[in-house]
């Protein structure tokens, strides 16, 4: 409402009753024409991205105060670079062909110095106002309570068909980026596919791979999507996989980037060497890829190994539990050791909850129940010999491609790719790409074929607009409108002609005239209906449409699907290069489900070598230096062939090579002639490496010996030191209770112990001594079983009473006795010498 009246403010003026009458006709009128589209980017709403892009280039964002800029666009067709974008090599901007849409660049051209692109964007919660063939749009992007982005254009007119028109010119230009440029989305842990990464879509003829191998790939999958009824009608599930093996640095992913521009058709990657990826994760995601496009997924390997290392682990696991539960059982204690090794146990499973994915797994989510149809899934692993056999079966992987370093072939084709020649020069035609015209590949009738469509394809789907300032509010072409409803473009009619408009013959004056993004069934095909595509997480776009491009890609096809697919990929490999491929399996049955095809990077033609002439040209200076001069035919030929010649056939990596010739961009000859020294230091460099690698390796080992030696003789000590502590302490434990025994034993003893003498003259008993040992103890325990008597000192008064007991006790010493009675005062007897010792040792207790 505030827009409405802000638009007719200026027409009514100031006050009065007649001015407000017409207030109020001017604006019933105005509620009742105000036609507004509204998009949102988090549901599968591509008219957002249309419109977002189409937006972006409108030359009012520069000169208005208020916009929001940005050089990390989520609309596809803005070139972004994104730090975890693994896929691939490096995309080269084109700054000149950004230009048009990037609002500010720096303008300045020094070489080396980054440039940054920046997008002008509405800004957020803003109404801004644009001028737009006769009509002014009112543009309000807002953010909803979920979250999502939301673009609302509004326009006060009679009829609705400025927005369609906006709509349709916005869809166009998008698409007219999107024909030159695949989108990358990358999985998350949430099971969602975001949009990570728009591409420039890379020629075929820039791969250089072995003779045969691309040109197979790409006419398998190219007779693959042109085959959809040949299997409904035989009932198998419509997929095909593709395993890409070998060294790193070989092209797998290259190759799987041009296959996807070639195609036209978007790439899907996950890792699985993600941290987080689980079996159910990648069901959900593999059920959420749209129904044509490209899943890539990435170390095959990491899966198998995985799983490898969960098996071992858990079996270590129940080693463990085994072992808790003997010593538990043996111990009948340690209750608490075992509830803290379960609780150790517990956490990490659940550490591994977030990494479960299991050979079962994968298998499931390629083709089970939930895994879409249409999809061609690529498969790259650097470690064939870690996959498992299981893979093979059709559905899953049914073309293996082997990769390997280069061959003298790839090393030579690379460098005549890499250096311009001036026939190309002088062939190329303005804005086509020198690669395509450079390759020998790219002149194969698939490749180049398809280009020539593709170009075709974008020049008729942008065509010029007029101007718009100029046109007005115009009629919709017959193409137009019956394209709006091939999409299911529904915009509300004005009502005062709802039933007469030829576009929207359905649509009513009862038609809200805002409504919700979802009730805008844009979906490109009618196939989208199953692209279950979740909201994509902060804000990231829904994929981009693919209406032409899959029409488009259709009329490629056109020819009626090629039946049994083996056939096709046979007379793909043998038209490609008949000695090149090799099949496995049953290559001329009418298998249905085809076995798997096994390439091997075969071996290419080796060609007739006279030694390599000397060019004669002199050496041209180049202009630039970051690139060379173009160079004759002939000489780039004989350059080629000498850095074949000087480079060992599969020693290095197509990668490696190619980080060669960039270092000497600008020196072709000096590339040429330098690479066999390069190729020597290399390799020299890698046997200094090797060795290095070996030695430090043999020291490690030694280090680890010397350490698990030390720690088994500590463990040794401190086993003897533990056992000899422990003897010490049962020792102890013995004697204690021994004496233990002992006291009570003389306890009992001298309770039950009849007193021969008078005790009121006896001094009170003393505690018994702590018996010093165990024979001492025994004595006492025996001495315990008689009566004791205790010999008191002899007093004067009983000395008469106490030698008459004397005689009694000891009749063996009676003639001692009788000799004492005759020795002389102050002089012992032996007897008494020997009492008197008796009686020290038991008085000394009481000392
Ligand atoms: N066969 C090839 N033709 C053209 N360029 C290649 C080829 N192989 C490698 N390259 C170049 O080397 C770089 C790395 O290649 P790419 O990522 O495709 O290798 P890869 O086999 O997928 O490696 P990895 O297994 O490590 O992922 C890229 O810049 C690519 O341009």
């Amino acid at each position: 409402m505030d827009a409405i009246k802000s638009l007719v403010q200026p027409l009514v003026g100031g006050g009065g009753g007649v001015i407000d009458g017409m207030k109020l006709v001017v604006l019933g009128g105005t509620v009742e024409t105000a036609r507004r589209v509204s998009s949102s980017a988090c549901e599968e709403d591509y008219p957002y991205d249309w419109l977002m892009l189409w937006l972006s280039r409108r030359p009012e964002w520069q000169r208005s105060r208020e916009f929001d800029t940005t050089t990390r666009s989520t609309t596809p067709g803005f070139s972004s670079k994104v730090q975890d974008n693994s896929f691939g090599d490096e995309d080269f901007m084109d700054e000149s062909s950004a230009g048009s849409y990037w609002g500010l660049a720096d303008g300045d051209d020094a070489p080396g110095k980054v440039k940054t692109r920046v997008v002008f964007q509405p800004t957020f919660d803003m109404t801004h106002t644009i001028y737009y063939r006769g009509h002014w749009l009112r543009v309000k992007r807002s953010r909803k309570s979920d979250g999502c982005e939301q673009l609302s254009i509004s326009v006060v007119a009679r009829s609705n068909t400025i927005l369609k028109q906006l709509v349709l010119q916005a869809k166009k230009e998008y698409e007219a980026e999107a024909i030159h440029r695949i989108q990358i989305y990358f999985a998350d842990s949430h099971g969602s596919w975001r949009w990570t990464d728009s591409r420039h879509k890379r020629p075929m003829s820039s791969i250089v791979l072995n003779p045969g191998v691309k040109e197979m790939l790409l006419s398998d999958t190219k007779d693959f999507l042109g085959s959809e009824k040949w299997y409904a009608d035989r009932g198998i599930p419509f997929r095909r996989g593709y395993l890409l093996h070998g060294v790193p640095g070989s092209g797998k992913s290259s190759l799987i980037h041009a296959i996807a521009g070639e195609l036209m058709l978007d790439i899907y990657v996950v890792s699985l060497s993600s941290s987080w990826i689980s079996d159910s994760t990648l069901t959900t995601l593999m059920g959420r890829v749209p129904a044509r496009c490209i899943v890539l997924l990435e170390d095959l390997d990491a899966a198998f190994t995985r799983s490898v290392a969960r098996r071992d682990k858990d079996k270590k696991d129940k080693e463990d539990k085994d072992k808790d539960k003997e010593k538990k059982d043996s111990s009948g204690s340690g209750s608490g050791r075992g509830g803290s090794g379960g609780r150790r146990r517990r956490g990490d499973d659940s550490m591994s909850d977030t990494n479960t994915l299991s050979l079962s797994g994968l298998l499931n989510a390629l083709d089970g129940v939930a895994a879409a149809e249409g999809r061609i899934l690529f498969a790259t692993t650097n470690h064939l010999d870690r996959l498992d056999p299981a893979l093979s079966r059709p559905g899953r992987m049914d073309v293996w491609v082997e990769f390997k370093n280069a061959s003298k072939w790839q090393a030579e084709a690379l460098f005549r790719n890499f250096f311009p020649s001036v026939e190309d020069d002088e062939e190329v035609s303005p804005g086509s790409s020198r690669a395509s015209s450079t390759s020998p590949s790219s002149r194969t009738p698939s490749s180049a074929d398809s280009r020539s469509r593709s170009e075709s394809i974008s020049s008729m789907s942008m065509p010029p607009m007029p101007d718009e300032m100029e046109m007005g509010e115009m009629a919709l072409t017959k193409e137009e409108e019956e394209e709006l409803e091939k999409l299911g473009v529904v915009l509300p009619s004005p009502p005062s002609d709802a039933g007469s408009s030829p576009l929207n013959p359905s649509s009513s004056s009862g038609t809200p005239p805002s409504f919700p993004a979802s009730a805008m069934p844009f979906s490109p095909t009618s196939s989208s209906a199953t692209h279950a595509f979740p909201p994509t997480l902060s804000g990231g776009p829904p994929p981009p449409p693919r209406t032409s491009s899959t029409s488009s890609f259709s009329s490629w096809l056109s020819s009626p699907p090629q039946t049994p697919s083996v056939a096709s990929v046979t007379s793909a490999l043998w038209s490609a290069s008949s000695s090149a491929v090799e099949l496995l399996g049953g290559a001329q049955a009418p298998a249905p489900a085809p076995a798997p095809v096994r390439v091997q990077t075969p071996t290419p033609p080796t060609p007739e070598r006279t030694p390599t002439p000397t060019p004669t040209q002199p050496k041209p200076k180049p202009k630039h230096s970051h690139s060379a001069r173009p160079l004759s035919k002939e000489t780039l030929n004989i350059l080629a062939r000498k850095f074949a010649d000087a480079i060992p056939d599969e020693e290095f990596s197509v990668a490696a090579l190619q980080g060669y010739l960039l270092r000497n961009k600008s020196r072709p000859f000096e590339a040429a002639d330098e690479a066999g020294r390069w190729a020597e230091d290399e390799m020299d460099g890698r046997k200094r490496r090797e060795e290095r690698r070996k030695v430090r390796a043999e020291k490690e080992a030694t280090k680890k010996e010397a350490k698990e030696a030390k720690e088994k003789e500590e463990k040794a000590k401190k086993e003897a030191k533990e056992k000899e502590e422990k003897e010490k302490k049962e020792k102890e434990e013995r004697e204690a209770k021994e004496k233990e025994a002992a006291v009570a034993a003389a306890t009992a003893a001298a309770a039950t112990t009849p007193v021969s003498e008078t005790t009121a003259a006896s001094p009170p008993s003393p505690p018994p001594p702590p018996p010093p040992s165990s024979e001492p103890a025994a004595a006492a325990a025996t001495a315990a079983a008689e009566p004791v008597v205790v010999s008191l000192p002899e007093s004067p008064a009983s000395s008469s009473s106490s030698s008459s007991s004397d005689s009694e006790d000891s009749s063996d010493s009676d003639d001692d006795d009788s000799d004492e009675e005759n020795l002389p005062p102050g002089v012992r007897s032996r007897a008494e010498r020997a009492r008197g010792a008796d009686w020290n040792a038991v008085g000394s207790g009481w000392n």
